[in-house]
């Protein structure tokens, strides 16, 4: 009773208040609420020692240093012109980057610190749809988060590749490369200009002719003729994924918006339609004839299968596993192949010196993955490509698992580590003249390509290091070594070298062109 008296008394205090009285302990509250809450939250950042960084200025953050050059190469230089090895970065999302250009902190990230590092940043819009089955459980290998689908789905990967390696070899190449030179000599989607055939790379050999590799690869002879569709939506998707990244770091206000076109609708559809495509492929599986002769030997997706029918799998997720090796793998061994081919057009005093060492080891005879080890200077040409046209200028971005430390510095939990393999691969103190193609810089430093070295990464290193990479050098060993083996390889007259780089995921070059002539009669 006492209680009701006294809030109605405060009540009728409050309403009988004049509004001039009242504002002013109210603004006198919030005011001392928005001091508090910034005080708590510099105590709270004052715990850690981040590593440095440039001014940031409001609302945007870092991000207008990133105007002007694409991202690889405007972060290398900011890293190099204030020596930072290590250094925090702003986007307008708030999220917490840093940008690692130096090989040792590369190697502290991946390898030495490498649980801490294994898992990835939150998903994009774009992303969180390849991330997820249909039932909401974790899928795919590329963006997963780290835990026990994302190590299972990266041992079907590597178990499926070297059981094909096992049982094909470089067989389902070999054929391949077969109609791929009646192809060129019957001029197939030659241009025919000036007197010349000309064709695109892009069209003939790393869409169309690598594709058609990954089908077989995936399932068995017969499913070259399927899925050029793959092609086109495998376009979509890098534009969506594109967007969503855009999106979440310039417009982070405006991430749904964006979300209900481009993720509910285009990706969604994009990737509905690529496992209609696949699951089609899978249908027809067993009236592929090329497949019954060769004696319905093992294909990639014979793993999934299994696992499939053993119930380590969903349907949808096998799906999803499928897409990956097409969507991870296609683009980035394109690219690789791309840079390589349009070096030998560039540089015939290297294709010369490739196409002598081949002359002394193959000889006449097709050339295999066998022969590798016997041509130094090839494997030294195709290092020194991969060094100069990076297929990923900036690893796939790690996330921190927990508190950790990096370079002596504080790297707080759900961080995201930018590791900027563009920069290191740049650095003329490890490679001097970097921008020059050199194969020689690799004849007597004897690097592999798994990251033992953190001065030379093509394929990452440690948990996350890509799972592809077998396949990705089968496929760039044989295409590379049988167009020099077999063409002289140059630029039409009328090619002009000036490229156009579209800032990107992948970054995305002029379509390049080259014509050719037959070098050796097959
Ligand atoms: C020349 C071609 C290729 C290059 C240069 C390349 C490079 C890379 C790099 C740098 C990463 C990120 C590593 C990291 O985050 O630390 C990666 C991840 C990945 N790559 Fe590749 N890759 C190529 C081809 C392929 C192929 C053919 C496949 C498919 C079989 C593939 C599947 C993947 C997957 C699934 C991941 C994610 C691994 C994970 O997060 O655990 N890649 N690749």
């Amino acid at each position: 009773m006492e209680d009701s008296l006294m809030f109605t008394s405060i009540q009728e205090k409050l309403l009988n208040q004049p509004w001039s009285e009242l504002w002013k302990p109210i603004f006198a509250a919030v005011l001392v609420a928005i001091v508090s809450i910034k005080l708590i939250s510099r105590m709270k950042g004052k715990k850690y020692n981040l590593p440095p960084g440039p001014r940031t200025l409001p609302i945007v953050g870092n991000m207008h240093l990133l105007f002007g050059d694409v991202l690889p190469k405007k972060l290398a230089e900011v890293a190099r012109d204030n020596n930072w090895p290590i250094m925090s970065f702003k986007l307008v999302n708030k999220q917490k980057v840093f940008v690692v250009s130096s090989p040792e902190i590369t190697k502290e990230v991946l390898v030495t610190n490498g649980l801490a590092f294994a898992s990835r940043s939150p998903p994009t819009f774009s992303q969180k749809l390849m991330v997820r089955d249909m039932h909401g459980n974790d899928a795919g290998v590329l963006f997963t988060p780290y835990g026990k689908t994302w190590k299972d789905n990266r041992k079907l990967m590597v178990v499926g590749q070297s059981e094909h390696r096992r049982i094909h070899g470089d067989g389902f190449i070999v054929d391949l490369l077969q109609v791929l030179y009646q192809e060129i000599a019957t001029k197939k989607g030659a241009l025919s200009r000036n007197g010349e055939h000309p064709f695109e790379v892009r069209t003939m050999i790393t869409r169309v002719f690598l594709l058609r590799i990954f089908l077989v690869f995936i399932f068995g002879p017969g499913a070259e003729k399927y899925g050029e569709e793959l092609n086109a939506l495998n376009d979509v998707m890098f534009y969506c994924l594109d967007l969503s990244e855009f999106a979440k770091w310039f417009f982070p206000m405006f991430e749904p918006l964006f979300e209900l076109y481009w993720g509910k609708i285009v990706t969604r559809n994009c990737i509905k339609s690529k496992f209609k495509i696949l699951e089609g492929i899978l249908k027809d599986r067993p009236k592929f004839e090329n497949r019954k002769q060769s004696g319905d030997k093992f294909a990639f997706c014979d793993i999934l299968l299994e696992a499939e029918k053993k119930g380590e799998l969903t349907h949808d997720g096998l799906l999803h596993l499928l897409d990956e090796v097409i969507f991870a793998g296609q683009e980035t061994t394109a690219k690789a192949i791309e840079g390589a081919i349009k070096e030998l057009a560039l540089r015939p005093d290297i294709l010369k010196k490739i196409q002598q060492e081949m002359d002394e080891v193959v000889g006449n005879r097709p050339f295999r993955l066998t022969d590798v080890e016997q041509l130094p200077y090839f494997q030294a040409f195709i290092k020194e490509c991969l060094r100069l046209h990076r297929t990923l200028t900036i690893l796939v971005p790690h996330m921190s698992m927990e508190d950790t430390k990096l370079a002596g510095y504080d790297i707080p939990k759900g961080s995201s580590i930018w590791i900027n393999v563009w920069a290191m691969a740049h650095d003329p103190k490890v490679f001097p003249d970097p921008f020059t193609l050199k194969p020689e810089r690799f004849l007597d430093w004897n690097v592999g390509l798994t990251g033992e070295d953190p001065r030379y990464i093509v394929f990452g290193a440690g948990r996350r290091i890509c799972p592809g990479s077998p396949l990705a050098m089968n496929c760039t060993y044989m295409i590379l070594g049988s167009l020099a083996q077999n063409y002289d390889i140059r630029f039409p007259k009328d090619w002009t070298k000036d490229k156009k780089t579209v800032f990107g995921f992948i970054p995305k070059e002029r379509p390049l062109e080259v014509t050719h002539v037959l070098a050796i009669l097959l």
